[in-house]
């Protein structure tokens, strides 16, 4: 667990940092996964169609025909499936200028909650979480084979992803320390206390529908699916897998999210329906890939739990700061009430970006935590209402000063757990040659601590201004007038 030190003696404020608030199944935008090349089934004896790139595993090249078939691709569709560094991808059959529309997929072929609850599993569907039905129903469709309709696509989708939670014992060590780590032992847990769950409520009562047998393997593998597949964030469908749309892969060089569209239009010959649309973000050559953005706000530890990659600048390097009320304070009462006054509670999280400033309202937290003493007038029920606003400056040296030492311990404490340097990580990547799960836990750990130095580093230099700053009461003199122009403070003089 990467969470680190707690300080409360009565009256100074807890910090503790640990891993983000991450709900286990908390789907971003516009996503895919990862499937690996070296995951998918693979003959030799595969028949090639002379138009797809003859390297592309025999399951993908008959996934594209079924696509075909379904009219789904069609003259007009501008790209095909190839062989890229990120495996398999989509690559441009003729020139594409940007915001031209790369593929349609209509509705019938979505799979989301709602396929699941019309399907012949429905009965079973009504109670369990969105993410829960679509995993079952996914594995259900698997067993079928030849009988659903989606066979193609679910013998084109991969074993597995390198996402951490499919990481062995002797990888996960390269993330010790790490918040990365302590989410995703925490996501593993939550999976396999629903595949508990679902198998006691829903598989072993109902062996009718379930006359095969679900592994926790086969959930994670579900669960895996979903999480680097299936898109999100679209108007009304906040858990959907398209088939075809989740072969493009990402890039960083797409800054915009908006690529994904549900739009109505022709499916088939006489029919209407909603098509899922996806409208190139950047033009492109013909024979270069397309490439859209997976997620702007995640970080990297996101990209690694959820995709299984990493973007190597420090723009995702990320670290979530939790700042706790401690229910030892003198003033916990007080202090947890002007916490939920301002939108808050008795604990917060800070999401802290690399090369970013630190958000006001963490500021402000934490002098909230540390006030006491001689401060401690301003926890008052008169000041209730401006209490807030008043700690978005520094309160007094003293409280200032301690929030300096209680962040930069916690910064220290939560260096020391990690078993590199970020030097050491460095001369690593430097080296090169780490396969591709070392070099996302390298680029992970040392983001981490880039983030914690930056952070230690602020509240360094802080404290070297403690003499300088302006304190609450200098500012109150200022305000009713009794500070003049050189400081001084000036007093009522009689006439
Ligand atoms: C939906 S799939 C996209 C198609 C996938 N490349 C395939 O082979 O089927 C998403 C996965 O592709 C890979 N991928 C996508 N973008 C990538 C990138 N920028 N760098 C490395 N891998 C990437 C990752 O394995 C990711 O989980």
């Amino acid at each position: 667990m990467a969470s680190l030190s707690t300080i409360h003696p009565s009256s100074t404020p807890s910090l503790i940092l640990k891993t983000p608030k991450q709900h286990p199944f908390s789907l971003s935008k516009t996503k895919p996964t990862f499937y690996h090349f070296k995951n998918r089934s693979f003959s030799l004896n595969s028949v090639l169609s002379t138009e797809t790139d003859p390297k592309i595993p025999q399951t993908v090249e008959k996934f594209w025909l079924w696509l075909k078939d379904e009219g789904i691709v069609s003259a007009k569709t501008p790209v095909k499936p190839g062989i890229v560094p990120e495996g398999i991808g989509l690559v441009a059959t003729r020139d594409i200028s940007r915001n031209d529309v790369v593929l349609e997929v209509p509705k019938k072929y979505w799979i989301n909650p709602d396929v699941a609850a019309t399907s012949e599993i429905g009965s079973v569907c009504s109670g369990l979480k969105p993410w829960i039905s679509v995993a079952l129903f996914l594995l259900k469709e698997r067993f079928k084979g030849e009988e659903s309709k989606w066979k193609y696509y679910f013998d084109a989708l991969p074993q597995g992803t390198d996402s951490t939670i499919y990481w062995s014992e002797e990888e996960l060590l390269e993330i010790q320390g790490t918040q990365l780590l302590s989410t995703t032992l925490g996501v593993k847990e939550y999976v396999q206390s629903e595949y508990v769950k679902l198998k006691e409520e829903i598989i072993l009562p109902n062996k009718q529908l379930f006359p095969f047998s679900i592994t926790l393997d086969d959930f994670f593998w579900a669960f895996g699916m979903l999480r680097s597949r299936a898109f999100s964030r679209l108007r009304n469908q906040n858990l959907v897998l398209i088939p075809f749309a989740d072969l493009i892969n990402h890039s960083s060089k797409v800054t915009t999210e908006d690529h994904a569209h549900e739009v109505r239009g022709p499916a088939g010959l006489f029919s209407w329906d909603f098509l899922f649309q996806i409208r190139s973000p950047l033009s492109l050559k013909a024979g270069e890939q397309i490439f859209i953005q997976y997620d702007l706000n995640k970080s990297n530890a996101d990209m690694a739990l959820d995709y299984g990659f990493i973007e190597m600048n420090s723009d995702r390097d990320a670290f979530t700061l939790t700042l706790e009320i401690s229910e030892s304070d003198e003033f916990f009462e007080d202090k947890l009430d002007i916490a939920e006054m301002s939108g808050l509670g008795g604990s917060a999280y800070f999401d802290i970006k690399y090369g970013q400033p630190l958000q006001t309202a963490m500021l402000q937290y934490l002098r909230l935590l540390a006030l006491g003493g001689t401060d401690a007038f301003l926890l008052e029920s008169i000041f209730r209402n401006k209490v807030w606003g008043f700690l978005e400056m520094p309160v007094s040296r003293a409280n200032e000063e301690l929030i300096c030492q209680v962040v930069r311990s916690a910064c220290k404490s939560a260096l020391s757990g990690y078993h590199t340097t970020i030097e050491e990580d460095e001369k690593l990547m430097e080296e090169g040659n780490l396969s591709s799960r070392l070099a996302m836990a390298v680029g992970v750990r040392r983001g981490e601590k880039r983030v914690l130095q930056q952070i230690d580093d602020i509240f360094k230099e802080r404290e070297t201004e403690l003499d300088f700053l302006e304190y609450y009461q200098e500012r109150r003199l200022k305000d009713l007038g009794l500070v003049g122009e050189q400081g001084e403070i000036i007093f009522w003089e009689p006439k």
